[in-house]
């Protein structure tokens, strides 16, 4: 079909699902399927995707032709070749996604599943449609596979109890659906695809039900997305998939082109580490074509030029700096340059950011994925300070350090897919990485809580309290291990295992016992003489003196906590010690205290 004669581009397809409920599968399967049934010169191959042509997907459902009548008026179908969360983060586009529809992947056998839940999750903020494919029907007990067959073909052949098994499972999708809010039913029974989910029941093994799949994938979008999918003839448009260095092409782009024609010499606009990046296209790359069904895609060949939508590797100068996720932008006219670098500046800006708020920093590999880290963890209330691509840098460290004062559990870097700088010294602060975005965010929310969990026990039991006491002269009981001295408290409360200090703010044991006439006191308040033990490596004469003065040393933690929620117990004298005690701290933290008023 020569370009100009087309009203549709090939609508793009993209697969998610739980993990192991068999999206490469089936993905291979399709592929493999559409590679067994072309005719010679009708696969062309594409970079980051694969292109299912009509003619193939009407061959497949031929005998559906009374059940699914398909004609076709799109080209085909053009598959995103790697499924998952993190690569469709990459496919990203204002307001939506590049995507136009969605395969749900969901294991019959095993239901719906924490990912399979995400997947939902992300389709509906990105008003991705969507169909699910019930895979792994030839685990069904007592399924009896035909190969390739149409699904309807095949369950026909199928005993009653094994059709029964089948319907059941299918049962339970819909319940499952029906708790988040969508109406659905296995497709030959939806009337009405706008308001019903199609559940098509597949193998990614036996490939029965592809047929149908690929049907309903086409007749879909052709008949419900006609303006979204209509051919465009202008300049192109795309995204960034993958930032890549390829042995003998320097740094490449694999894009997805989802609008207009891109053609060698373009001058094309797309995001930068540092900037925006204005380069002109070099070469135009393309998988070499399949000599067998091997599924290879390393040789290239050039092109003069792609039309949407399509999978391109880009050669040009200037990529090692782009952004994967980036839009990119073919400008056909130079005067219009710089209206195309604001609108990429603008939409990246949105997503890099640095906000002078309490919150954590979030690094990411990609925009794409920054994006989705950064929309996850703001449902869930956890603010973003810092949200940048690209390995951990020294700035990176300081705001986390400079969050972690002001409160600890937001002291940490959610590092996905980056490691710190070389000579970057990490080990101040918490890093949490991982590689599969939700659960660097599970792991961020759990750190964060527990942080928080730890705070809330402590109770005004556990809190070490503010108090000053002097070493009354000539009350020496014990010279060392312990000490037991007599004492005078001068302001606020003190009890044993309390840690004391000097005024210079050293640490000098702990107290171990308090006494008053060889009876046992839980606390000793101002005004009180009693005698003390203190324990750790101190002796009279040494570290401490008869008539010397010392205070509780107070952790940061339980002094806020004391504002906080025990405020009432803070009596006149307790506060003076309080001053003398942050006095003390400040010359080691300068944040000390800092929220208190006294
Ligand atoms: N019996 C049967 N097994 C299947 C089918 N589809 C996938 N499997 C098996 O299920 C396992 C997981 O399949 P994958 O295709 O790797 O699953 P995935 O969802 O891509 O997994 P991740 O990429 O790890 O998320 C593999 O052992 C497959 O062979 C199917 O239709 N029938």
């Amino acid at each position: 079909m020569s370009k100009d004669s087309r009203r549709f581009r090939q609508p793009i397809v993209v697969v998610l699902g739980h993990v192991d409920h068999g999206k490469t599968t089936l993905l291979d399967k399709i592929r493999g399927t559409a590679i067994v049934k072309k005719e010679p010169g009708e696969m062309t191959q594409e970079v980051g995707a694969s292109f299912v042509p009509s003619s193939v997907i009407e061959k497949l459902s031929e005998p559906l032709k009374n059940i699914i009548p398909v004609k076709l008026e799109i080209p085909g179908l053009l598959f995103i070749d790697t499924p998952g969360h993190e690569l469709f983060s990459n496919l990203r586009r204002r307001g939506g996604s590049v995507a136009d529809i969605a395969i749900l992947v969901v294991d019959i056998m095993e239901g719906f599943q924490k990912q399979t839940n995400e997947s939902i999750e992300i389709l509906k903020e990105k008003k991705v449609p969507f169909l699910v494919a019930a895979n792994k029907i030839d685990r069904i007990p007592g399924w009896k596979p035909y190969d390739n067959e149409p699904f309807l073909v095949s369950f026909s052949k199928q005993s009653k109890a094994v059709q029964q098994r089948l319907e059941n499972a299918i049962y339970n999708l819909v319940l499952q659906l029906a708790q988040l809010n969508f109406n659905a039913e296995r497709f030959d029974r939806v009337k009405d695809f706008t308001q019903y989910i199609a559940i098509v029941p597949v193998s990614g093994k036996t490939g029965e039900g592809v047929p149908e799949l690929l049907a309903l994938l086409a007749g879909l979008t052709q008949r419900f997305m006609r303006t979204r999918i209509g051919f465009v003839e202008g300049p192109a448009k795309g995204v960034v998939l993958e930032v890549k260095e390829d042995q003998g092409y320097g740094y490449t782009i694999d894009t997805i082109i989802y609008d207009g024609i891109l053609k060698r010499n373009d001058t094309i606009v797309l995001g930068g580490v540092n900037d925006v990046i204005v380069t002109k296209v070099r070469n135009l790359l393309l998988p070499a074509p399949l000599q067998d069904m091997r599924i290879s895609k390393t040789d290239y060949r050039s092109v003069d030029e792609v039309y949407a939508a399509s999978g391109v590797k880009i050669m040009a100068t200037g990529l090692d700096e782009a952004v994967a996720g980036s839009p990119l932008y073919a400008v056909d006219n130079e005067s219009r340059l710089d209206e195309y670098k604001k609108i990429i500046k603008e939409e990246i800006s949105k997503i890099r950011f640095q906000k002078n708020i309490t919150g954590i920093v979030v690094k990411a590999d990609s925009l794409g994925t920054l994006e989705s880290l950064v929309g996850a963890l703001e449902k869930r209330n956890i603010p973003v300070r810092l949200a940048d691509i690209g390995p951990i840098s020294k700035r990176d460290i300081i705001e986390a350090e400079l969050a972690g004062k002001e409160a600890e559990e937001y002291g940490i870097i959610a590092a996905f897919r980056v490691k710190p700088l070389p000579g970057v010294e990490s080990s101040k602060i918490k890093i949490i990485y991982n590689d599969i975005i939700y659960q660097l965010i599970d792991d961020v929310e759990k750190y964060i809580n527990d942080v928080r969990e730890k705070r809330k026990r402590k109770t005004l039991d556990t809190l070490v309290l503010p108090a000053k006491i002097k070493i009354l002269p000539g009350y020496v009981f014990r010279r060392s291990d312990p000490v037991i001295v007599g004492i005078k408290v001068l302001g606020g409360i003190i009890k044993p295992k309390y840690p004391l200090m000097k005024k210079d703010g050293r640490r000098v044991g702990e107290v171990l016992q308090i006494q008053d006439n060889k009876k046992t006191l839980d606390k000793a308040t101002e005004g009180m003489e009693v005698a003390l033990s203190i324990k750790g490596n101190i002796m009279i004469g040494r570290q401490i003196d008869e008539g010397e003065e010392l205070y509780t040393d107070v952790p940061k933690e339980d002094l806020e906590i004391l504002f906080s929620n025990y405020k009432d117990i803070i009596t006149e004298d307790m506060k003076s010690v309080i001053k003398e005690i942050i006095n003390i701290k400040r010359t080691e933290d300068p944040l000390y205290g800092l929220n208190i008023q006294v």
